[in-house]
Parts: structure tokens; C-alpha cells; sequence
């Protein structure tokens, strides 16, 4: 063993590098050599790991801590935020964020925690938010408001009331947004409802399983609308949206009692967080992401609803998987309408993983994150008292966290709103959190898909036509890997290290155009586009202007989507889901006020 690896502090990837070259690399080599069947090969695999794992001080070299709330913090961030909203300075949204953070690292009942939320309330009067305002005003004292200041409380509270109050009270623009909902554009099929019943699935050697349809499709068809089985909000908006329901409610959020990261816009929220997932997560949801990113905190939270969909009993849960015929599993042939929560493990449980395809450092890799996971998590979650001193529960867990760990790395897609995005008065996809949707991880990828995906406001997520699809063709999606973001050989690249295939989609055989082709400045044939780009700003500020918009878009793209990748064609696909993503997904409306000035 390196002896330097006691002092240099790690995360996750570099820790892994360093043991993987000092150790793990000859024992894996070993192992291979000995010509073991794969599911061998794997117990060997955390056998060595678990080894290893028990050996390093990992605690000392990733600095884990545990997360506890931080009344100094707390202080700290509070001051932040009052530095924001210093007169002169007014960035009202971030200081939003800086009392979030004070709140969610104060003790509950404490007078910090009071006077973050009291500060809130002040922020909320400046931005109209009156019964906001309201709302932090009721925490605040709930939570222990000091006395010697109630009256500056009381005055702002009668503020708020008399502003409510006025009849030519503008309501801010933090509001609720009315939503077009969105139907299939085909009957479902008879056992799912989230399904056109002219798709099917089929299975064969290039592709394994994927989707065909038995009519022609049309730009704009919908033609699937899946529910998530997990979702897991990013790490730039724990201030900003409901870390459950994903609604944007910065300014009420409520935080975790047992972490410092988790905020919720509801009591509720927070309990159904609690009771399907969060307990499991909480002791180790922060030091995770902090050493790893997003991949083992999904990971954790699909096993964690795994568990509980067999109400914690894992011996259970353990005999199910056993029984389970992976091959047998069609997931277009699930009867979806009576579906319990043990068939939707089912349905995740059968994702590909691609085992099969890694390199021996790829399979060494997740082990060894599992296998940290794993120890921490029995350390610091009530998986602990879940598994007790009980080995067999114990390697189910570990056996789970590899497993999922290996299928959320290439069955998980971003969770996208549009946001507000300076310099240019333009709206853009943002990624707000990633997900695990079984019906859609049916779908392979091109670099040139016919379909895209449309995040819906409440997490289901819906697969538009964008391209004219044959009878019997296959409906190809983008692993957020397309042929005018990236160029060949970052695309193949990408594609073979995440999801273990070599892409021939038809944007590789034929070489289509990177990312420079579409530029500003182009010259349209057709003046849709062109009155499309001059008046995008007020399109984009009224949802009917862009539904209006979305319709002219789609008339044109069906006429010329023979022609991509004429750049004209590539540009009216983009700008038809940009609009289409307006009328139908989720618009943040906390970056369009930061850009405003706040206001
Ligand atoms: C989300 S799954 C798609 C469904 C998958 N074919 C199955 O059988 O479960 C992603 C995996 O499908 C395979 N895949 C996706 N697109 C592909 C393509 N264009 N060519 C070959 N394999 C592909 C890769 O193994 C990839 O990791």
C-alpha cells in the first residue's frame, strides 16, 4: 500500500485511482485470469473490495463528517444574506438562498433558525411576496423569535396584511403557473395507460430491447408519458425547489430535521420524503454527494424505495429477486394499471445493467463505491438496524448497491425546466435533477433521435415525435449526447465509457454537422423562423403566443424534416421543442428574477 495515500485527501474517483493502482488492479488482474463466470468474477470482485475497504483509513482520506446542523454556520450564512440585500446591493434571490442555507443548518426551536426565517420574511416584503412574507413571519415565531424583537415582526406583519390588502396588488412573479396538460396522441394500450398502443417492444442482437412503432409517426406526437420510479433533485437547487415535489418555493421552505441538506415546500412533503426514502439517506445524503456526485445518492435512494416497497423486509425482498425470471419480464407486457410496488421493482430490477460490457476497471469501480456505500450507510442510515449482524441481509444490500449503482449509470436522464437565461432575453433547458423512468430507459439512443424528451411540472416525462418515423421503425431518443452539441469522436467517446456501445447512428456513418452549424446570423428560406427569432422574447413571456408559435413550427418542420440535416430543418426541430417545452414543461422563474435585478 502507498503510504502517501494516508495524507492526501481524496474524493471518491481519485481514491478509487490511487487503491486501484497500488492494490486492486493485481488482485482483479488475478481474478480475471482464472477464466471465472461473471457472477463469480463479482463475488470475488467485492470479496477483495470489502478486504481492501477494511485496510485503508477511507474515512480520514475522503475527511468524511458527520452532518450535523451548525449553529456557527447557521450565523454565518445568515450574515451572508444580509449583506445581499444591503441597500445598493438588492440581490434579494441569493440572499433567499444564503437564509436557506442558515436554516437548514439551525437547530430547531432556535432562536438562529427564527431569525433566518424573520430575515426571509423581509426579502419576501421586497419581492411582493406578501403571503410569503406571512408565512416566515408564523415559522419565525414558532421557532422561538426573541421577544425583545417582536415588535419589528408585528409591524411587518401588518404591512404584509394591509399590502394583501390593496386592490392593485400586482402579484409577483414567483407564482404558480398554469399548465397545459398533455395527452397521448394515440389510444394507450389496453395494461398502460402511459403508452401509445402502436409502439412495441422488441429485442435483438444490436439493440437489445427497444421500440418500434406499427404506424407512421408525425412530428409532435406524444407518444409516451412514464412516471419516474426515483428522482433526485441536483445540487444547484436545494434552495430553490422542493427536494420531493420538485415546486419552486424558495421562499418557504421548510428544512430536514436530521440533515443539513434536504428542504421541502411542506410539512407533507417532507413526511412522505421521510417515510419512502429520506431516512435512509439522511446521516450520509451531504458527505455523499460532497465525495461522489449525484450517481451513488441515486443510487442509495433506489434502494432505499426498493426496501420499502416490501416494507423493509429484505429477506423478502431478497426471495423476490431470487424468483424473479429477468428474462421473462416484458415491460410493455406488464399490466401497469394494477401494478404494486413490488412489480415496479420488478420493472427497475430488469434495466440493463450492462455487466457483460465493462472493462474490469469499470466493474472494480462500482464495487468499490458500492462497497463504500454500503459501510456507511449501515454505519449511519437505519439500514443498520434494517440489516443488523444478519450476513445475508447484509450482502442483499451490497449486492443491490452494485447492481443499481451499474443500472442508474445508463438508465438515468435530466429532469428539465426552462429558466431564464442571461445575457440573451431567452429561455433554456436547465437540468434541474435526474431520474429513473423504466418505460422510457426502452429506448437506445441516436445522435440524431427522432424523439425528444419532455419533462412534465409534476416529474413524468413525456417522448415527442421531432422527426417523420416509417411504420416498423424504431423510436430513437439522445442520451443528452446529440450531433449539434458534440462532435464524433467526443460523441463515440462518451457514448462507448457510459453506456457500452459503439454508436452508428446515422449523424456517425454520415458525419453530420457539429456544433457550429447552426450560428447567429443564418438566413432563414422560410420567414417562420426568422419572425420566430425577432419576437422570440414576447413568445417566450406569454405561454399562448408560444403554443401559437409551437403550432407554425411543427407545420413547418413536418414539411421540411426530409430534408435534415439541412441546417434550417435542425434549427426548426430546436426551436419547436424550445417551444414546446414552454407550453408543457416547467418554467423556473427564480433566474428570470435574479437577471431582473430581483425585482
Ligand atoms: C437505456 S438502455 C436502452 C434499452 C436497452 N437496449 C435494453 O435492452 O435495456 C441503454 C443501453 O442500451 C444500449 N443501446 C442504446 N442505444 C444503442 C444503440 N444505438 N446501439 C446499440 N446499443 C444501444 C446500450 O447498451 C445502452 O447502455
Amino acid at each position: 500500500m502507498n503510504p502517501s495515500l494516508n495524507v492526501v485527501r481524496h474524493n471518491v474517483d481519485s481514491l478509487f485511482d490511487s487503491l486501484w493502482e497500488a492494490a486492486l488492479k493485481t488482485r482483479v488482474a488475478q481474478a480475471f485470469r482464472s477464466n471465472l463466470h461473471w457472477e463469480d468474477l463479482m463475488k470475488v470482485l467485492k470479496h477483495e473490495t470489502g478486504m481492501l475497504i477494511r485496510t485503508v483509513p477511507y474515512r480520514e482520506m475522503l475527511q468524511l463528517r458527520d452532518d450535523r446542523k451548525d449553529p456557527v454556520k447557521a450565523s454565518w450564512m445568515r450574515n451572508k444574506g444580509n449583506e445581499m440585500v444591503r441597500r445598493g446591493v438588492e440581490h434579494f434571490i441569493e440572499a433567499i438562498h444564503k437564509y436557506n442555507e442558515s436554516i437548514t443548518y439551525s437547530e430547531q426551536g432556535s432562536e438562529e433558525r427564527a431569525l433566518a426565517y424573520a430575515n426571509r420574511s423581509i426579502v419576501c416584503l421586497q419581492l411582493r411576496r406578501y403571503e410569503d412574507c406571512l408565512t416566515n413571519i408564523r415559522l419565525a415565531r414558532e421557532s422561538n423569535y426573541p421577544e425583545r424583537m417582536a415588535e419589528k415582526l408585528a409591524k411587518r406583519e401588518l404591512k404584509a396584511r394591509q399590502m394583501l390588502q390593496q386592490p392593485n396588488n400586482v402579484a409577483a412573479e414567483l407564482t404558480e403557473q398554469e399548465q397545459e396538460q398533455l395527452v397521448l396522441s394515440y389510444p394507450a394500450h389496453e395494461n398502460m395507460a402511459q403508452v401509445a398502443n402502436c409502439l412495441e417492444l422488441q429485442r435483438n442482437a444490436k439493440y437489445g430491447r427497444h421500440v418500434v412503432t406499427n404506424r407512421p409517426l408525425t412530428v409532435g406526437d406524444v407518444v409516451m408519458i412514464d412516471a419516474p420510479f426515483v428522482k433526485l433533485l441536483g445540487d444547484g437547487f436545494r434552495y430553490v425547489l422542493c427536494a420531493y415535489c420538485n415546486r419552486e418555493t424558495p421562499c418557504t421552505l421548510i428544512p430536514c430535521e436530521g440533515c443539513s441538506l434536504a428542504m421541502y415546500c411542506s410539512e407533507e412533503c417532507l413526511s412522505k420524503a421521510h417515510q419512502q426514502y429520506h431516512r435512509y439517506e439522511c446521516g450520509i445524503i451531504r458527505e455523499l454527494w460532497r465525495i461522489s456526485g449525484s450517481g451513488p445518492v441515486i443510487t442509495l435512494r433506489t434502494v432505499a424505495l426498493t426496501i420499502a416497497a416490501f416494507d423493509y423486509d429484505l429477506l423478502a425482498l431478497g426471495e423476490h429477486l431470487a424468483s424473479l425470471d429477468e428474462s421473462s419480464v416484458n415491460l410493455f407486457a406488464m399490466d401497469w394499471k394494477s401494478a404494486t410496488p413490488k412489480d415496479n421493482v420488478s420493472a427497475v430490477h430488469v434495466l440493463s445493467t450492462n455487466q457483460q460490457h465493462r472493462r474490469r476497471k469499470d466493474q472494480a469501480y462500482h464495487v468499490f463505491v458500492a462497497t463504500l456505500l454500503h459501510d456507511l450507510a449501515l454505519q449511519r442510515t437505519e439500514l443498520g438496524s434494517i440489516c443488523g449482524t444478519n450476513l445475508e441481509k447484509r450482502r442483499l444490500l451490497l449486492d443491490l448497491f452494485v447492481r443499481y449503482m451499474q443500472i442508474m449509470q445508463c438508465n438515468t436522464q435530466e429532469l428539465a425546466s426552462l429558466a431564464y437565461n442571461m445575457p440573451l432575453p431567452w429561455y433554456n433547458s436547465v437540468g434541474y435533477g435526474t431520474g429513473c423512468y423504466p418505460l422510457i430507459s426502452m429506448l437506445n439512443h441516436s445522435c440524431a433521435p427522432n424523439v425528444t424528451r419532455i419533462t412534465l411540472p409534476d416529474g413524468r416525462c413525456a417522448i415527442v415525435v421531432v422527426r417523420p418515423i416509417a411504420a416498423g421503425g424504431q423510436l430513437f431518443d439522445f442520451y443528452e449526447i446529440h450531433h449539434l452539441h458534440q462532435d464524433r469522436e467526443e460523441r463515440q467517446t462518451s457514448l462507448q465509457s457510459m453506456y457500452h456501445f459503439r454508436c452508428d447512428c446515422e449523424a456517425c456513418l454520415n458525419d453530420y454537422p457539429g456544433p457550429e452549424y447552426l450560428q447567429e446570423g443564418d438566413i432563414f428560406v422560410s420567414n417562420i423562423l426568422t419572425e420566430y427569432f425577432m419576437h422570440q422574447e414576447s413568445i417566450f413571456r406569454d405561454p399562448k403566443k408560444a403554443k401559437q408559435m409551437m403550432a407554425k413550427l411543427q407545420a413547418l418542420l413536418k414539411r421540411i424534416a426530409g430534408k435534415y440535416p439541412d441546417f434550417e430543418a435542425c434549427e426548426c426541430q430546436q426551436e419547436f421543442v424550445r417551444c414546446f417545452q414552454r407550453v408543457y414543461s416547467y418554467t423556473l422563474t427564480t433566474t428570470k428574477y435574479k437577471m431582473d435585478g430581483n425585482r
